[in-house]
């Protein structure tokens, strides 16, 4: 067998269990082999591996699944700061994606896949425009990911909000396979709000037909559940099902402002919440019930949302983030613990998104991030996820791999030329910007 070896680490089992083991990958199939002793492993695949990783004082975990985010929105990172989500959409964001190229959406989503991969993520959700130069920078990094062209209606005339749910769905159904099977997609309608009620209802409807999954954004903020709940009498969550909306495939980023009704009602249809802490603090958007959301049953995974927004793609800082602002939630210090926030960040994020990964086990993705815990920072190491969930940060991630192929080796990322990616972003960003100022 042509495999990979994981040698002389610590591994993150799928019952929180840690233990020394050794990980065997079939880099042709892309999947965890074995996982147990040296000697275990040998009697597993035979003959000497083609490749090996040095996981010696590392923790071995599932890649880190980011289950929402604009992945080019790094080009925007740190260009509008401190303000509330519609303000900060409407008089910064929007104006400046105006003038986004696909060349710019390209170049943004390789310093994306850059900066994930150099912090531990292996998959992602991305809702974007130019999904096709999304999928090619996946395809080139080597990542996996659910991607979807996001969709607005208002302030659209008839045909042009046609058009944009006619390319959600084209896309869905175009790329849908695309980076060797590594690309899924979804129809992606931005919001309960900013997306009419005809074009929901057709839009999902075409979806359903054809088996595509649906992601949005909802109930982050007041601003947007109030208008729905005047005008319809109705919750989003209730006006989601009523729209055929809100099924187990389907995931929705945020989930803020949810009441026990709609939590429970998530939990009934089996839709999966992407929580996005960064985002929501810094939005102002408020606090998820995520200890409520787990209790009901819901599937909760995490997001960086955009990083215009966070301001990162570091899931690390995430799985913190939750943590503590779930237990500030839940006003209970034992609310959201290590353990939870790890598993929303790997099988919770892949179970989110409906994709491989997320666990280390035989016949599981291979789909892997090696953790160096010997920096001072991580010193001792008495409860190594109590590491991952409040003390590692996305730098101490050492070896990256997805489906089978590393994609960073002792930080060095092997699939992306990482400083050309940067001055190309850079430019990029800077042109943008000059671009929205002359406008
Ligand atoms: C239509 S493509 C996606 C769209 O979403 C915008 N966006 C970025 N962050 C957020 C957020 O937290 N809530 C809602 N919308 C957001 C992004 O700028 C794109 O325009
Ligand atoms: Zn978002």
């Amino acid at each position: 067998m042509n495999h990979l070896r994981v040698t002389g680490g610590r591994v993150l089992r799928p019952d929180g269990r840690v233990e020394r083991a050794d990980v065997a990958v079939d880099r042709d199939e892309g999947t965890i082999r074995a996982v147990g002793s040296p000697s275990e492993v040998d009697e597993a695949v035979g003959g000497a591996a083609a490749e090996t990783l040095d996981a010696s004082g590392s923790l071995v975990i599932p890649g880190l699944v980011n289950a929402h985010t604009h992945v080019a929105m790094t080009l925007l990172r740190g260009y509008a700061d401190d303000k509330p989500l519609d303000p900060w959409l409407r008089e910064d964001i929007w104006p400046a994606e105006a003038e986004l190229t696909p060349d710019d959406v390209e170049a943004g989503a390789e310093l994306g896949a850059v900066e994930m991969i150099r912090s531990g993520t292996t998959a992602f959700a991305d809702m974007y425009f130019a999904m096709d130069r999304v999928a090619d920078a996946v395809d080139r990094a080597g990542l996996r990911a659910r991607l979807g062209h996001g969709v607005v209606t208002v302030g659209k005339d008839e045909a042009d909000a046609r058009a944009d749910v006619e390319e959600s769905l084209a896309v869905a159904r175009e790329l849908d396979g695309a980076a060797d099977g590594r690309v899924r997609t979804a129809f992606m309608p931005h919001s309960l709000t900013t997306v009419g009620e005809e074009f929901l209802r057709e839009g999902v409807a075409e979806a359903r037909e054809a088996g595509i999954p649906i992601h949005l954004h909802a109930n982050e903020t007041t601003d947007e559940v109030e208008p729905i709940v005047e005008e319809r009498g109705e919750r989003p969550i209730a006006y989601a099902a009523e729209i055929d909306a809100l099924g187990p495939d389907d995931f929705f980023a945020h989930g803020v402002h949810v009441d026990d009704s709609e939590v429970d009602r998530l939990a009934e249809a089996g839709t999966a919440v992407v929580h996005c802490p960064a985002s929501n603090m810094k939005l102002a958007s408020g606090m998820a019930p995520v200890q409520r959301l787990r209790e009901a049953g819901v599937t909760v995974a995490l997001g960086t949302d955009g990083a215009a927004s966070n301001n990162d793609l570091d899931v690390f800082d995430e799985m913190r983030d939750a943590a503590m602002l779930g237990k500030l939630a839940a006003d209970d210090a034992s609310a959201v613990p290590a353990a939870a926030v790890v598993e929303m960040a790997t099988a919770g994020g892949a179970d989110a998104l409906n994709l491989p990964g997320g666990r280390i086990e035989a016949g599981a993705a291979a789909d892997l991030t090696v953790v160096d815990l010997d920096a001072p920072h991580l010193t001792p190491v008495h409860d190594p996820v109590s590491h991952l969930a409040y003390a590692a940060r996305g730098s101490d991630v050492r070896h990256t791999v997805c489906d089978g192929q590393v994609l960073m080796r002792d930080r060095e990322v092997l699939t992306l030329d990482a400083e050309a990616v940067q001055e190309r972003a850079a430019n990029a960003a800077r042109d943008l910007v000059e671009r929205v100022e002359s406008a």
